[in-house]
């Protein structure tokens, strides 16, 4: 791997397989985690099928394509909707409040977790018949970042269930939140202005990001030099058309994940939460649809230091701590002040 010190504008995300028969993913996860804060994981036995993830892409499209005021009943700023949660129509949101003139070019629909089989939340009409396939996608999307979390605490030599347990959602609610992401392509783009999702970094603790097969890329990390590289839709650039034994090869794409703030808050800076963007690509024009699940801890989870020797080094290299008026903050603390700062709802 090229060190992050040595970049050109171009990086290498690694593709990892954290399957248990690998036994350096953890290694290899920590490496990623610490260096990019971004990593692809190979989607085998992750218990995410692409076909999964293309139905909930079909799903989006349906609804984001839907009469305004269909989107509107489930409007995030209707109190039916619940706090956080439903449609964010364009305007909403700007990432990147101190740099951003416009608000982000995007529409998204936030899903809450589901207590007890159902969710929190009224769906709209076209996704009413679907709440069971939401429900099991999120399911899984929770037990991929469990899995994850759980190579983490491996590869920092802390009791396996260490962060497992700090999301386990039988225990409590979380900020972990679903959501569908819809960027419409503008007809003038005016250069330097509008951008579809502002630079920032993510809150929670891990972002499973889910990009479209053969869709728009647009997404791009800030390199430590401070400049901007492209992240590819398909990593391993399946080619289109390869055939397996006469029968054509639907390759599952590979999952992105990358560390939000909570992880690199635990971890004293050992894993980077890097900042990134989504913009209108040059070479590619259209709409980009893309699906996020932001994992969070439980709400009441205190930020304290991990208890790993290596959180423990970094720590004393890095001078950071967690404690805020000399008090430990909690998951929940930390989210409100992230939301205050970066939403507009009327
Ligand atoms: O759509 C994307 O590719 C990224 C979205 C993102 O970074 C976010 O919503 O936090
Ligand atoms: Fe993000």
């Amino acid at each position: 791997m090229v060190s992050p010190e040595h970049f050109t504008g171009e990086v290498q995300i690694p593709v990892i397989d954290i399957r248990p028969t690998n036994s350096d993913a953890p290694r290899q996860l920590l490496q990623a985690a610490a260096g990019y804060g971004f990593v692809f994981i190979e989607p085998w036995e992750t218990g995410i099928k692409q076909e999964d993830v293309d139905q909930m892409f079909e799903l989006s499209k349906e609804f984001f394509a839907s009469p305004i005021d269909v989107k509107e009943e489930v409007s995030i700023s209707s109190n039916k909707a619940g706090k956080n949660y439903g449609w964010l129509s364009q305007g909403v949101e700007k990432l990147d409040p101190m740099t951003q003139k416009r608000p982000d070019v995007k529409e998204a629909f936030n899903v809450g977790e589901p207590v007890g089989g159902e969710l929190q939340q009224p769906l709209p009409k076209p996704l009413r018949p679907h709440e069971q396939t939401i429900i099991d996608f999120q399911r899984k999307c929770h037990r991929l970042c469990q899995r994850v979390l759980q190579v983490f605490a491996i590869a920092l030599g802390i009791n396996e269930r260490w962060f497992t347990d700090r999301h386990d959602e039988a225990r409590g609610p979380s900020g972990t939140m679903f959501r569908l992401l819809y960027y419409p392509q503008i007809d003038t783009i005016e250069d330097g202005v509008d951008i579809r999702a502002g630079a920032h970094s993510d809150y929670g603790s891990i972002t499973l990001l889910f990009q479209q097969r053969g869709g728009h890329p647009g997404l791009e990390i800030k390199t430590p030099s401070g400049e901007w590289a492209p992240v590819p839709v398909d990593p391993v650039q399946h080619p289109v058309g390869s055939f397996n034994g006469g029968i054509p090869k639907e390759q599952p794409l590979p999952i992105l994940v990358n560390i939000g703030d909570l992880l690199e808050d635990w971890t004293a800076g050992l894993l980077k939460s890097t900042v990134h963007r989504v913009i209108f690509p040059e070479a590619s024009g259209g709409d980009r649809y893309s699906i996020a699940y932001f994992c969070h801890p439980l709400d009441d989870a205190l930020l304290e230091p991990v208890p790993s020797k290596l959180v423990e080094d970094h720590a004393l290299k890095s001078g950071r701590k967690l404690a805020r008026d000399g008090k430990l903050i909690t998951a929940k603390d930390h989210l409100m002040a992230r939301l205050a700062a970066t939403y507009t709802v009327k």
